[in-house]
C-alpha cells in the first residue's frame, strides 16, 4: 500500500471506531482509544491532515531549558545511562516540558535525519494538541506510563514511529517533564518496547526522586518501605519533614506503602500524627544515626515499617564569634572533614558541596562560578577527593593562562610528528589524561570559540582524535568547569556557545564572596595553620583578627592567604597584630588602630606617607586582578617588569610562591 491510502486506511479505523460504527478491540488500549476521541472531539483535528511540526523559537527553547535549572543535568545524565542500555536499537531518548515541547534529545548519530524527517527535534512541541496521540503527549494527558504503538497514533504520518513515555514528577506529584524513547524504525516489536517501557519507567522515577530530594534541601527525608532492603532503592517512600516535625511532601510510594491516596492525607500532618514515634526521636537520629535503619509503626494500623532519616543538607546558619580570646591560637582551629577541607563550614558552601558531591556522582558536569581566589579549584578538587574516582588523576586546565595557539594541543595532545615542533613521540593531552578522573576546566570563558565546537564534540563523543591522528580514542569524561565571567551571559553576547554552555552546565554553583562567608573565622585559622606547618604556631590579637573580619577581600581567599603568609612571617613573639597586616586593611576598617599609631618604634608601616600608600594599595589591586602575574600586571599599570619589581621591593609585597 502507498502511504496516502495507509493514511487513508488508518484514519478511516480510527473515525469508525470513535464514531462507535467500529467495535473497540481488545487490541486498542483504553488510554488509546480515550485519545483518539479527544483528537477528534476535543482538539478537532483530522487523521489525515499533513505534517505542521510547530517549533519554538530559540529563545523560547532556551527559556524553558533554564527554567529546569539543575534538573536538567540531572535528567541528562539519566537520559545518557538509559541511550547506554538502548543505545544500537534504533532509538531516541527525549525529554519534554510539562507542555511536550522537546528539551533535550540523544540520538545514534547515523539516525538523525530519520528523527528530524520525523518532526522529533529540539523545540518541536509533541502534546496531543499539536501530534495528536502520541508517546509524550499522551502520557502527558494520563500521568503514567503509556506505549503508543505504530498505528496506535492518530496522525497518519506519525504511525510509523513506536514510544514509550513516562512522566516525571516534581515533589508535589505534579507532572513537570515526561522521558521518552522513540523509534521511528518499523522493525521494533510490541515486546521489544515492553522492555524499553520499563527501563524509561525506572528512569523517570530515578529523577523525580532527585528531584523530591532537591526541593527540600532544609528538611529531615524520612526514608521508609514495609520491607528493609527497599530502604534507599528507588521504590522507598520519602517524606520531607521540617523542624516542627511537619511534613511538607509525600512521594507517591509513599502514598501507596501508607494506604493513600491523595497527598492532602500526608502533607500538612505532623510526623507523630503518622507514626509511633515523636519528632525529637527522629531530629536526635537524623543527627547521630542517619545510617542506620529501624523499625516504625504507622499510628493508624500499627504496621510495621523499616526506616532511615537524613538531617537537612542545608544547615542553620551560625555566626562566627569576633570576640575572640585575647590570642587564637593556631591549636584550636576547627576540625573540618577531610574531603570538605577546602570547602569550609559556610552554610551555602556546604550546600553547595552536598549538592555537587550528588551531581557529580550520577556524571552531572558541575559549572563553578565566583569571583578570582573564592576558592573554585579548590572546591573542584575537593569534590574530586570525595568521589568514586579519589585514585585517579585530577587535570586541571587553565584556559585563560595557556597561550590561544597551545590550548588545542594541550587538550587534545598530538600524535608524533604531527606538527613541526612536536615533541618525536606524541604527547597524550589534558583531555587523555584526566580519562576516568576529573577533568578540571579553568576560566572556560576565555576558550576560543572555535576549540568551543572541539570540545562540545569530545563530550557528547566521549571520544577524542589527538591532532594529527586519523582515529578516535574512547575516554571517560567527567568534568568541572569555572569562569569569574557569567557565562550564560556570553551565550547573550555570541562569545561562548550556548550549546556547551548546556553541557558543561548540569548544575551551576555560585561560590560566595570571602567577605559574605560565615566561616571567615575558621578560614583564617585554618589559611594559618596551613601557612605555619612546619613552625611554631602563629596566633592573631583579636584587634588585628576584627580588621581581617572587616575588610571587603576584593581577592578573596587568596589575597587572604598571602596576607596571613605575609603578616606571619613579619609578626614578633608570634602574635599578629594590626601592624603587621597592609595598609589598606587598616585604612578600610576604620576605627582600628591608625598604622602610624599603631607600630611603635618607627616601623616601615608606620613611615609610609599618604602617597606610598595609595601606590602599594594600586599595586597590590592589579596584582590580584592580574593574580600575580608579574608580566600583565605591569602591562596593566604601564610599567615595565624592572619597574613593578623595583616597587614591590620598595612596598614589601612579596610574590607569591
Ligand atoms: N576552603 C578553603 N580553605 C583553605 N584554603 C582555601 C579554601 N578555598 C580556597 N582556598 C585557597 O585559596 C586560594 C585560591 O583558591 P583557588 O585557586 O581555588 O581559587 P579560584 O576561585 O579557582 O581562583 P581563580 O578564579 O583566580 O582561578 C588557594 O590558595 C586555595 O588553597
Amino acid at each position: 500500500m502507498g502511504v496516502s491510502a495507509l493514511t487513508a486506511s488508518h484514519a478511516s479505523r480510527v473515525l469508525s471506531l470513535v464514531n462507535g460504527k467500529a467495535k473497540p478491540s481488545s487490541q486498542i488500549a483504553s488510554h488509546v482509544s480515550s485519545s483518539w476521541e479527544r483528537c477528534l472531539t476535543q482538539y478537532g483535528i483530522e487523521p489525515t491532515r499533513s505534517r505542521e511540526t510547530v517549533v519554538l523559537e530559540a529563545h523560547q527553547l532556551r527559556e524553558r531549558q533554564q527554567s529546569f535549572g539543575d534538573l536538567l543535568g540531572v535528567a541528562r545524565a539519566e537520559m545518557e545511562s538509559l541511550y547506554d542500555q538502548i543505545a544500537g536499537s534504533g532509538y531516541a531518548v527525549i525529554l519534554t516540558d510539562a507542555e511536550g515541547a522537546i528539551l533535550n534529545t540523544i540520538t545514534d548519530p547515523t539516525l538523525k535525519r530519520e528523527f528530524r524527517h520525523a518532526g522529533l527535534w529540539h523545540g518541536a512541541l509533541w502534546d496531543e494538541r499539536h501530534e495528536g496521540t502520541n508517546g509524550m503527549g499522551t502520557c502527558l494527558v494520563e500521568r503514567a506510563p503509556v506505549t503508543v504503538h505504530r498505528e496506535e497514533h492518530f496522525m497518519g504520518y506519525n504511525i510509523g514511529l513506536c514510544c514509550s513515555a513516562a512522566p516525571i514528577f516534581n515533589a508535589h506529584g505534579e507532572v513537570m517533564a515526561v522521558l521518552d524513547t522513540s523509534s521511528a524504525s518499523c522493525g521494533v516489536t510490541r515486546l521489544i518496547h515492553r522492555h524499553t517501557m520499563a527501563l524509561v519507567n525506572m528512569s523517570a522515577r530515578l529523577i523525580s526522586r532527585c528531584q523530591f530530594l532537591r526541593e527540600f534541601p532544609e528538611a529531615n527525608i524520612l526514608r521508609f518501605h514495609g520491607r528493609p532492603e527497599f530502604v534507599g532503592l528507588l521504590h522507598e517512600a520519602l517524606l520531607a519533614i521540617d523542624a516542627e516535625g511537619l511534613i511538607l511532601a509525600a512521594n507517591d510510594s509513599a502514598l501507596e506503602q501508607l494506604g493513600h491516596s491523595h497527598r492532602n492525607a500526608l502533607v500538612g500532618r505532623s510526623v507523630e500524627s503518622v507514626f509511633q514515634f515523636s519528632n525529637g526521636t527522629m531530629q536526635h537520629r537524623a543527627l547521630t544515626e542517619p545510617g542506620t535503619i529501624w523499625s516504625i509503626r504507622d499510628t493508624e494500623n500499627g504496621r510495621r515499617y523499616f526506616a532511615k532519616v537524613s538531617a537537612p543538607h542545608q544547615p542553620a546558619r551560625t555566626v562566627a564569634p569576633i570576640t575572640a580570646p585575647i590570642t587564637t591560637p593556631v591549636a584550636a582551629v576547627t576540625r573540618i572533614e577531610p574531603a570538605g577541607r577546602q570547602v569550609g563550614t559556610d552554610s551555602r558552601m556546604l550546600h553547595n558541596f552536598h549538592c555537587a558531591q550528588q551531581l557529580f556522582a550520577r556524571r552531572v558536569s558541575i559549572l563553578l562560578q565566583g569571583a578570582t581566589g573564592t576558592g573554585k579549584e579548590a572546591f573542584a578538587k575537593a569534590l574530586h577527593k570525595a568521589s568514586l574516582r579519589a585514585d585517579k588523576p585530577f587535570v586541571a586546565v587553565n584556559c585563560g593562562a595557556i597561550p590561544e595557539p597551545l590550548i588545542e594541543s594541550e587538550l587534545f595532545g598530538y600524535t608524533r610528528g604531527a606538527f613541526t615542533d612536536a615533541n618525536r613521540e606524541g604527547r597524550p593531552g589534558k583531555i587523555l589524561q584526566s580519562s576516568g578522573g576529573t577533568l578540571f576546566l579553568d576560566e572556560i570563558g576565555d576558550m576560543p570559540l572555535p576549540l568551543q565546537t572541539r570540545l562540545l564534540r569530545v563530550l557528547e563523543e566521549q571520544e577524542i582524535v589527538p591532532l594529527g591522528g586519523d582515529s578516535p580514542i574512547p575516554v571517560d569524561l567527567h568534568v568541572i568547569s569555572a569562569s569569574h565571567h557569567d557565562v550564560r551571559q556570553m551565550c547573550t553576547s555570541g562569545d561562548f556557545r550556548s550549546d556547551l554552555y548546556y553541557r558543561l552546565n548540569g548544575t551551576t554553583l555560585y561560590l560566595p564572596l570571602l567577605r559574605d562567608r560565615e566561616d571567615k573565622t575558621e578560614l583564617i585559622q585554618s589559611l594559618l595553620a596551613e601557612e605555619c606547618r612546619d613552625q611554631e604556631p602563629v596566633s592573631i590579637r583579636p584587634d588585628a583578627l576584627r580588621v581581617l573580619l572587616e575588610y571587603s577581600w576584593p581577592g578573596n581567599i587568596r589575597q587572604l592567604r598571602n596576607v596571613l603568609r605575609t603578616a606571619a612571617a613579619l609578626c614578633d613573639e608570634r602574635v599578629i597584630r594590626p601592624s603587621n597586616l597592609p595598609q589598606e586593611l587598616l585604612d578600610e576598617t576604620s576605627g582600628h588602630e591608625p598604622a602610624m599609631l599603631a607600630v611603635p618604634g618607627g616601623d616601615a608601616a608606620a613611615a609610609r606617607a599618604p602617597l606610598d600608600s595609595a601606590e602599594r594599595a594600586a599595586l597590590l589591586r592589579e596584582l590580584e586582578r592580574m593574580r600575580w602575574n608579574i608580566t600583565h600586571t605591569a602591562d596593566a599599570l604601564g610599567i615595565s617588569r624592572n619597574t613593578l619589581y623595583r616597587k614591590l621591593r620598595k612596598h614589601d609585597i612579596p610574590l607569591p610562591d
